[in-house]
């Protein structure tokens, strides 16, 4: 079963988010005076009836305090007695074109099948109908005047455009582990879709409110104002008509239009804040983050580039060190890593889980964002340094020269485009390119990946786990990029897609001569795949050297303990004894030897002085018994792996 992402669920977590959005409380205090006004007009006006007429269009007094209409009747009153009727509009026709949204959109995507393609073109068919014409003719023609009749067109044209977030929302969430999980568990499908989809969107289904309720705030008042409500109503847009019919603005009473027209615009404004407050939330990529792309330490700044030689390396990282800002301080997640990749190599960098794996890779790819940033070193690649680009610098090398293909396929690809639409995308971004060439290359690296190119028309939940993960690979090989960096690709597959997705990635390296830089926690995995190993450890480079010899004659207990942790295919059977203890929190390393607390060798001097990566044969270690002038003590070869 694929491992994804955690789906956020509803609870403290976003009403605590809310309670911290300044957009959202804006939009709260805004719509709560509205609803006092609607609820206790009393509160805000002597007048009991806004109809009482007195001279008309007197200005502004103490008696009248916007005034009067051209027949007299107190604007101010009129204001505050309109409020009830917009409101109501905005609530009761956003609450109903918010239900339609999502019975429809939901139904499509959990039901799928041929109900997904009729849903899905009526959907379109709506969306793509001019609204407010459709809604002037529906609204002349269904009987003016009646609430219920404005309701009903205000729904019919308000439901489409949710119902499409919907689907896609959902569409997206079908194929998560717990959803398959409560499949599993026998639970009913309408028992599913309430109790587990539903709540799970339900950021999505108050946004898609307010923005119902918006548009219908605005419609209703459009209608009105253009004479299609009931003229003898109280709604501010019944005023803008008369105060328009009369032409308020032409003979000097400017607030009779003002007012109202104020009113409408601020009731609108507090849905759209609130809106965009939920939006937010259930989206993090639109929240303002600020140093998205932190800036890089005046001593990563100090590295100059080098210009490429022939035997240069293609990838050079040096000194890098990379740090979470936390509540606590900071987190050196990478401390002082060196790394040399050539080209064609591949490189294997392997270790426990929270050994800094991920952070580094994501450093070389200079796709780092707050609270993490490089504080010291660099990473030349083709002999530019990485560190110290702009954002637009990355983006020109990023898929042409280097591609990155993610953990999960399944939240790499977006679930509502094929695969198709994806690559296009994707090559586009990157140059001009006609439809034919970019089919034709389309199918090419499909081909290469062994997927049948019919699958360009494939949505990623038509795909298998390993088809997905293929499918991104291709995608990284959409421009033939001298670098792949592939962050643990193989872990949501089984043990038989993985094997067969590393032969591939190993074939299709041979063929085309790119480099791979391969982050894996299972050493087996890469034993016949990898080129060159880096074993980190709590953020440092514990050894690095030729597969094959770290593997033989591991010169790290710690590289030592991996090997011994996990079992041969061929080979002596032996106890799997693994590694006691678990990885040093990196807020507070300890001192000295990062590994001695867990370390089997452990001597006096590992606890008081830090060793450096010393060279034992063809690799480096960072074990003070492997330091020159020191003891030198080469591990004995693991038994499991000979
Ligand atoms: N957002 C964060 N804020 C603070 N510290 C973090 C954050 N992300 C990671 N870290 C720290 O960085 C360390 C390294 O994390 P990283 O994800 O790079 O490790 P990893 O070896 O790739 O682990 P895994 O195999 O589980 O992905 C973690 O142990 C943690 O202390």
């Amino acid at each position: 079963m694929a491992m994804n992402t955690p789906v956020r669920r509803p609870g403290s977590g976003l009403w605590r988010a809310l309670r911290g959005s300044r957009k959202a409380t804006a939009g709260a205090v805004i719509l709560l005076l509205f609803a006092v006004m609607a609820a206790f007009p009393g509160l805000f006006t002597s007048v009991r009836d806004a109809n009482a007429l007195d001279a008309p269009r007197l200005g502004p007094s103490t008696g009248h305090l916007l005034g009067t209409t051209a027949l007299g009747q107190d604007i101010w009153s009129q204001l505050i007695y309109g409020t009830r009727q917009s409101l109501v509009i905005a609530l009761v026709a956003g609450f109903l074109a918010t239900v339609l949204s999502v019975l429809v959109g939901v139904s499509a995507a959990y039901l799928g099948g041929l109900l997904d393609d009729l849903l899905s073109v009526l959907i379109n068919v709506v969306l793509v109908i001019p609204a407010f014409p459709l809604i002037i003719i529906l609204a002349k023609y269904a009987g003016r005047g009646s609430l219920t009749v404005m309701l009903t067109v205000l729904v019919v044209t308000g439901w489409s455009y949710g119902a499409n977030q919907m689907r896609a929302q959902a569409l997206s969430l079908r194929n998560r582990d717990f959803l398959e999980a409560a499949r599993v568990r026998g639970e009913r499908r309408s028992y599913i879709i309430v109790a587990e989809v539903l709540p799970t969107m339900t950021s999505l289904i108050v946004a898609n409110f307010m923005g119902a309720a918006l548009y219908s705030v605005l419609s209703a008042a459009g209608l009105q104002f253009l004479g299609l409500g009931d003229p003898n109503s109280a709604s501010w847009g019944t005023m803008l008509y008369w105060a328009q019919n009369q032409q308020a603005l032409q003979t000097g009473s400017p607030l009779w239009s003002v007012a109202p027209g104020l009113c409408v615009a601020l009731l609108g404004a507090s849905f759209a804040l609130i809106n965009h407050a939920f939006d937010e939330i259930g989206n993090p990529a639109l929240r303002p983050v600020r140093g998205r792309r932190p800036a890089p330490a005046a001593a990563a700044l100090s590295v100059a580039s080098a210009a490429p030689t022939e035997d240069s390396p293609l990838l050079q990282v040096s000194g890098l060190r990379v740090a979470y800002q936390g509540a606590r301080g900071p987190v050196e997640a990478v401390a002082g890593v060196d790394l040399t990749v050539r080209r064609g190599q591949f490189t294997a960098v392997v270790g426990e889980s929270g050994c800094g794996k991920s952070t580094l890779l994501f450093a070389i790819a200079g796709l780092l964002s707050a609270p993490a940033a490089v504080t010291a070193g660099s990473v030349l690649f083709q002999g530019s340094n990485l560190v110290t680009m702009t954002e637009k610098q990355l983006n020109a090398l990023r898929w042409r020269d280097y591609s990155v293909v993610m953990q999960s396929a399944m939240n790499a690809l977006n679930p509502v485009r094929t695969i198709g639409a994806q690559f296009r995308d994707a090559m586009r971004a990157h140059g001009e390119f006609t439809t034919e060439q970019v089919r034709a290359r389309s199918v090419e690296v499909l081909e290469l990946v062994g997927i049948d190119p019919t699958h360009l028309r494939s949505y990623p939940h038509q795909l298998s786990g390993g088809m997905r993960q293929r499918a991104m690979i291709a995608m990284a090989l959409l421009f033939t990029p001298d670098l792949v960096i592939m962050d643990e690709p193989t872990s949501a597959l089984d043990v038989v897609a993985q094997r067969s997705l590393m032969v591939q990635i190993k074939e299709l390296q041979q063929l085309l001569g790119f480099a791979v830089l391969f982050v894996t926690h299972d050493m087996s995995l890469v034993r016949h795949f990898s080129d060159q190993l880096l074993v980190m450890y709590a953020g440092q480079v514990a050894e690095a050297g030729p597969t094959r010899t770290v593997f033989d004659t591991p010169a790290h207990p710690y590289s030592r303990g991996l090997l011994e942790a996990f079992p041969s295919a061929r080979g002596p059977r032996i106890e799997l004894r693994g590694i006691p203890g678990s990885p040093p929190d990196l807020a507070r390393p300890p001192h000295g030897c990062r590994f001695a607390p867990r370390c089997p060798v452990v001597e006096e001097q590992c606890r008081e002085h830090e060793p450096e990566l010393y060279p034992v044969g063809e690799v480096r270690a960072r074990c003070l018994l492997q330091a020159p002038g020191r003891r030198t003590r080469p591990l004995p070869p693991v038994e499991a792996t000979s």
